[in-house]
């Protein structure tokens, strides 16, 4: 069997194709689809697919979050849309949101399920079990693993602000993953929007390492000081996710045009910055 693409690369091609450093988030909820879609058993799978199809041309990434399926029991439409990006969109990596943590044995099921079974390019994962409950994701070659680091939320200061030794314990999450996890070199790290001063500290611990960026649209982060915080000296390295302010821009028939248009704003928005 051939060795999958590094997702690090994939993922640097399509930033530099496309022009474009944002990630359509596919948050699906059936209640704020349009009426069109009522009753229907493959609704969901037929709203991402439109919204896909709608944003391709402004996306450089895709991401898909797993409850939004697994609540509905849709994991079959989930499928189903992760090879339909992989179709229609190919050189498009598809990153699963699935924030997965769990000792060594688990999570080598849970890293079976995003890549074997799901054909996720990259998965989200939750740092604070240690080393030994990431390093299943890594055996995958060429598989991306995207490590929690300064959450969006206004309660990630919880923990991840705790002081560790003079400094937040985030950053000590950052230079693990930057000096001592990424032996594989497909590690990337998440950092909020909301906190463009923790997005400029981590870019300076972790050198070029590609960051997930969600928190900009309905959370209310600034683009502006995000990708300033963000770039690296190419204009690169960054994962700008938005959901909601694309997936439901429109609430008619229109709903995906309505997308399109609001992917190409932030898209354009992005660039202005880098
Ligand atoms: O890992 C994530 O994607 C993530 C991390 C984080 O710190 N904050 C965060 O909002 N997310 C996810 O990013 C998406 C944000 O959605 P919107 O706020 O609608 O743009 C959701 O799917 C969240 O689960």
């Amino acid at each position: 069997m051939s060795p999958n693409p590094s997702f690090v690369r994939t993922l640097d091609e399509a930033w530099r194709r496309t022009g474009s450093l944002l990630c359509v988030g596919l948050d699906p909820e059936p209640s704020r689809f349009p009426g069109a879609f009522a009753n229907r058993s493959d609704a969901i799978f037929d709203f991402c697919r439109a919204i896909v199809d709608a944003t391709a041309p402004y996306a450089s990434a895709f991401k898909p979050q797993i409850a939004y399926f697994a609540a509905h029991r849709a994991e079959d439409q989930l499928e189903q849309l992760i090879a339909h990006v992989h179709e229609k969109h190919p050189g498009l990596p598809v990153i699963l949101d699935a924030k997965r943590g769990d000792i060594g044995s688990t999570a080598e099921q849970y890293a079976r399920e995003a890549f074997e079974r799901y054909r996720a390019d990259a998965v989200t994962v939750n740092p604070y079990m240690g080393f030994d409950s990431i390093e299943p994701y890594l055996a995958h070659e060429g598989k991306g693993v995207i490590v929690l680091c300064r959450t969006s939320n206004p309660g990630g200061s919880d923990l991840q602000f705790l002081d560790v030794g003079g400094r937040p314990l985030y950053q000590t999450v950052a230079q693990l993953a930057a000096e001592k996890w990424n032996a594989a070199g497909e590690l990337a790290l998440v950092v909020g929007a909301t906190f463009p001063n923790e997005i400029e500290v981590v870019r300076g611990i972790v050198g070029n390492m590609p960051l997930l960026i969600p928190g900009i649209g309905a959370q209310g982060g600034d683009v502006e000081a995000t990708v300033r915080a963000g770039r690296t000296k190419d204009g690169v390295g960054m994962m700008i996710n938005s959901s909601r302010a694309i997936l439901y821009a429109g609430k008619g028939d229109d709903f995906a045009q309505a997308a399109a248009r609001a992917a190409q704003e932030t898209r354009d928005k992005i660039n202005l910055y880098r």
